[in-house]
């Protein structure tokens, strides 16, 4: 889909070094979550989250991280309510994690890490025709951002993680079908932050809004060392490097507000 043929990343991943220009600068994504500085808004609605697995298409390994990409040509997969206006459509989600389980989240809770964190990526299909334009402009994406910590074994992403073998290089893909990513989100999808933030890789536009759900969903060790197993680098690169440590630095919150939909 679209959404993900323009994830044009740099070749290596020396993105690490953060690009000195950055548009604007006061609304970077990601940040802490400092939870009692966030303000309840009793108008922030429930999220309403309607996903159709068979928009489900492929697996990629971007050489960032790995994309599972949704057919966005239609409203059949859209995220509404919660704090946004009109009906955003599902592109992809991807994972960021750590080398172990002490981090790997993009987003921190009063700065704590949790070992790996998936982002679910829309666009606002109201207002532009293409995932490209929604990029560019404010209130253009919204991400959804769910934490993971290590406990019991996730069923719904065992399927995924069955998957990742063979997108263990980057440039890889393989077709992955009718997976139904409600799966992944937490039992509790009441309880969230939301705040004016930016994607968290080049091209980091200021254009997201995002949602960031309190209760995390538990994986087992086994599943995140298979994430680790991945590469950044492509089969034909004679040093190969582990697809680890896919987050970005925290940004300072230049006054923005975080909201809560919870007291
Ligand atoms: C050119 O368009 C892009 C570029 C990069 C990303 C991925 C970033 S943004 C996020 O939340 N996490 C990430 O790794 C993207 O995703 C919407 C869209
Ligand atoms: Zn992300």
């Amino acid at each position: 889909s679209a959404c993900s043929s323009r994830f044009v990343l740099s070749h290596m991943h020396p993105m690490w070094q953060e690009p000195l220009a950055i548009p604007g600068g006061d609304r970077q994504s990601p940040i802490d979550i400092a939870v009692r500085q966030s303000i309840f808004d009793p108008c922030l609605n429930p999220l309403v989250a309607k996903y159709d697995p068979r928009t489900c298409q492929q697996i990629w390994n971007n050489g960032y991280s790995f994309l599972v990409e949704y057919d966005d040509t239609t409203d059949k997969s859209t995220l509404s309510g919660g704090p946004l206006e009109g009906r955003y459509r599902l592109c992809q989600f991807h994972f960021h994690w750590g080398e172990n389980n002490a981090w790997g989240s993009e987003h921190t809770v009063d700065h704590r890490f949790y070992p790996a964190e998936l982002h679910l990526v829309h666009w606002n299909a109201d207002r532009y025709s293409l995932f490209e334009e929604a990029v560019m402009e404010e209130n253009g994406l919204a991400v959804i951002g769910v934490f993971l910590k290590v406990g019991k074994r996730h069923e719904g992403l065992q399927k995924l993680v069955d998957a990742l073998p063979a997108v263990r290089h980057k440039d890889s893909v393989v077709e992955f079908m009718k997976f139904d990513p409600s799966c992944l989100l937490p039992s509790n999808t009441k309880d969230y932050w939301t705040y004016a933030g930016s994607l968290t890789t080049p091209p980091l536009t200021e254009a997201v809004t995002w949602i960031i759900m309190k209760q995390p969903i538990e994986v087992s060790h086994d599943q995140l060392a298979v994430f680790r197993s991945l590469l950044f680098t492509s089969a034909e690169e004679e040093v190969q490097k582990s697809m680890v440590n896919n987050f970005r630095s925290q940004q300072p919150l230049r006054g923005r507000r975080v909201r809560s939909s919870f007291s």
